[in-house]
Order: C-alpha cells, then structure tokens, then sequence
C-alpha cells in the first residue's frame, strides 16, 4: 500500500523524535523529498552563490528531477521508518540508569554517592552543543545547585569530551533572519556561560577525550579539570572567523600567562592534556586505560566531604572573581554576536557544513 497523507504526517512527527541526529546529508534528503511530495517538482529560484545553506537545499530538492509526489511521499516516509529503527536499535552506554534524571534529550544526568554527574550524550556528533544541549545543561546546573550532591562532574559520552559549538545550529534561521539568529545565539550563550559562573558547589570536569572550542574555554570556570592523556585541547576561534568566549579572554592569562594564552586562543594551538596540564588549564593527566577508575574513586572520596563546606570554600576561593566574569562574559558575548555575522565566520561554518573543513 502506498503512503497516504496522513503517513506523511506521522513521520515528519516521528523525524523530531528521533533520539539520534542523522546527519546533514539525510536531513537535506529529508527536505528534498517533503518539498517535492507536498509541492511536487522544485519550483524556487537557484539561491545566490553566496547562500551556502539554501542553496544546499535546492540543488537537493532539483535533483530530484520529476519524481512523482506520491514516490517522493513514500520514500520519505521509508526513509524516517528506518532512521526510527536505527536510532531505537542503536545502544548507547547509559551508566547509572537507575539513578538518571528524566527529561533530558542530549544529556544523560544522574546522581549517586554525593555526586551528580551531568554526561554530553551526543556521541555520533562528537557531543557537539546542540541548542537543545545548551538549554538542558543551563537546566541541568540549575537542578545540580539546588540538589544534596557535594559535587558536579560533567563529563562526554563516547570516544570526544566535546566538539565544542554545534555548527549546524545556525541552519535553523528564524524568521527575523541572521541577525536574530546571531543575537539569539550569543544571548543563550551568555546565559550558558553565566550558569558556571554562578555555579555554587564545585563542579569537575571529567575530560574523556578531545575537547574543542566552548567546550575548552569554559574549563577556566571548573574547580577541578581531570583529563584522560587522550585528550586534546583546542580552540580554533581564528580558523572559524570567531574570537573568545566562556570568560577565557580574562581566565585563560591568568592561567597561562598571556603569550601561551594568545598561543591558544588567537592561533589556534592546540594543546595534549600534559601541555594542557603543565600550563595549569588540567588539575592532572591519567592514563587512558585507567583513567574512569581512578578519577571516579578519587571524586567517591571528595564527596564523602561535609557538603557545606565544600560550598563555602569554593565560594571563597571563587566569590571575589564573580562580577568580573560576568562583565568579561557580556562583552565576549557581544564582540562573538558581531563575529557570528562576519563573512569569515560564515564561510568557515560553510566550508564545514559543505564538507570541505574540519579542524
Ligand atoms: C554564537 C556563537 C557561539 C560560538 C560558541 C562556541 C565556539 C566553538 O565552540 S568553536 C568550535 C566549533 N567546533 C568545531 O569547529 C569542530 C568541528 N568538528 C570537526 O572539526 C570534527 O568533526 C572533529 C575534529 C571534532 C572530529 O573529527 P572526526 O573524529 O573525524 O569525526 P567526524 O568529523 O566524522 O564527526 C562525526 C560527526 O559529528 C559531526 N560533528 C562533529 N563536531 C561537530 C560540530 N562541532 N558541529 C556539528 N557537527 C559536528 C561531524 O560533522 C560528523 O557528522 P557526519 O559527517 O554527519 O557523520
């Protein structure tokens, strides 16, 4: 029996529940395949050289030639049917399932002996921050500071600690154009950013592989960085017509002092977890093989500590530093909002998306 309607309908509900993402190549597949089943054949004007991304979706929904609407339906939803098995099938590793927190999409967040582990669950996309992940971490700290652990950790799920910026944020442009994207961007950003800065209890970070970009930055506000000797360190803001952000333009040269600092940030150097180490960014390298065991004794140990003092220390330690952070991180903010609109930075995002870069 051929796809009715009504099928349709149903799957384009089932694409947004998809648990993972299936890539850029099939959700241009995605779009190519609804427009021609609801409007038939491609009837836009080629887009300008320039506009990567709806050209991208053009040339998808032209090359789909005169293929009837009722093929085009089928395959659609064919195509969703088996991004839902795949997606149900796939078995990621959700350590402390009994323990989880409901209601996250992008991160599994659990809690247990003291400690409240908030863990980047987007392993195919290297735990790449999703706009939805953005959102759930703010939430996710929000609950963490209110709840009886000692300690947060956040950690990666996977093979990367996190790849930084999800570059395809920017594909969903709302209706008020770029400009509204990139204030609404750097907006979630800045409110991301301010959530570790009012962070109250220490907050660790289990580094399990290579970080990159927001991901690295923000390790300037953690109290502890452990880092497995797999991981690696970079922020190739310059490669991606980008500057600074997560308060690193201020803690990174007090960490580092402002040549390694300047190493990093401005041309992109990226560091192993010893050099990270040594210029006081990590806490400590383990081995690989046994870094998971040794960092979670360790941290079992730190949170059997009385709770409220953990608190009040590290608001000692960090208190005095807070309104300035937060002033360093509305100035990044806004000086990364006018980057996000720079020609350099859409190319580079384009170049990616299109394939043709990665760092
Ligand atoms: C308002 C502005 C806010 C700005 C805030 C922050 C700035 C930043 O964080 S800048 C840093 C942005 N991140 C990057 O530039 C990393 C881009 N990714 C890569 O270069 C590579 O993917 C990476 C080196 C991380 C890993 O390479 P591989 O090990 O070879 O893996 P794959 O490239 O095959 O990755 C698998 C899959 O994941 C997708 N992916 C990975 N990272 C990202 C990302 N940051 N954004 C979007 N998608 C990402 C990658 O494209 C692959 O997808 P498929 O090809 O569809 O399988």
């Amino acid at each position: 029996m051929r796809a009715s309607l009504k099928d349709l309908e149903n799957a384009v509900n089932q694409v947004k529940l998809l648990k993972k993402d299936p890539g850029n190549e099939v959700k241009l597949k995605l779009y190519a395949l609804y427009k021609q089943a609801t409007e038939g054949p491609c009837n836009m004007p080629k887009p300008g050289v320039f506009d990567l991304i709806n050209k991208a979706k053009w040339e998808a929904w032209n090359a789909l030639g005169s293929l009837p609407e009722e093929t085009a339906r089928q395959n659609y939803v064919d195509l969703v049917s088996s991004l839902s098995s795949s997606s149900e099938s796939s078995s990621q590793v959700k350590p402390g399932a009994d323990k989880e927190h409901a209601g996250y999409g992008t991160l599994v967040v659990t809690s247990e002996d003291g400690i409240t582990k908030i863990m980047l669950n987007r392993p195919t996309r290297k735990n790449a921050i999703s706009t939805q992940m953005y959102q759930e971490i703010i939430l996710a700290l929000k609950a963490a500071s209110q709840d009886d652990s000692a300690i947060t950790v956040l950690t990666g799920n996977g093979d990367f600690y996190c790849s930084g910026n999800d570059l395809t944020n920017v594909t969903d442009t709302p209706l008020g154009g770029i400009e509204e994207k990139a204030k609404n961007s750097t907006n979630l950003l800045r409110d991301f950013v301010a959530s570790f800065i009012d962070f109250p209890k220490p907050l660790i970070a289990v580094v399990n592989g290579p970080a990159v970009g927001i991901a690295v930055t923000l390790l300037g506000l953690f109290d502890i960085v452990y880092a497995s000797d797999r991981a690696t360190f970079h922020t190739p803001f310059s490669h991606l017509g980008l500057s600074p952000e997560g308060c690193s333009s201020y803690t990174f040269p007090k960490i580092m002092g402002p040549t390694k600092a300047t190493e990093m940030l401005t041309f992109g150097k990226k560091l192993t977890a010893r050099e990270a180490c040594a210029q006081g960014l990590v806490t400590e390298v383990f081995p690989d093989a046994t870094f998971q065991k040794e960092v979670w004794t360790r941290l079992t140990a730190y949170a059997k500590l009385p709770s409220n003092v953990l608190r009040i220390s590290k608001q000692v330690i960090r208190n005095r530093e807070k309104e300035k952070l937060h002033s360093v991180n509305v100035e990044e903010s806004s000086i990364i909002q006018g980057r996000f609109l720079s020609e350099e930075s859409m190319n580079a995002v384009m170049n990616f998306l299109s394939k043709r870069a990665k760092l």
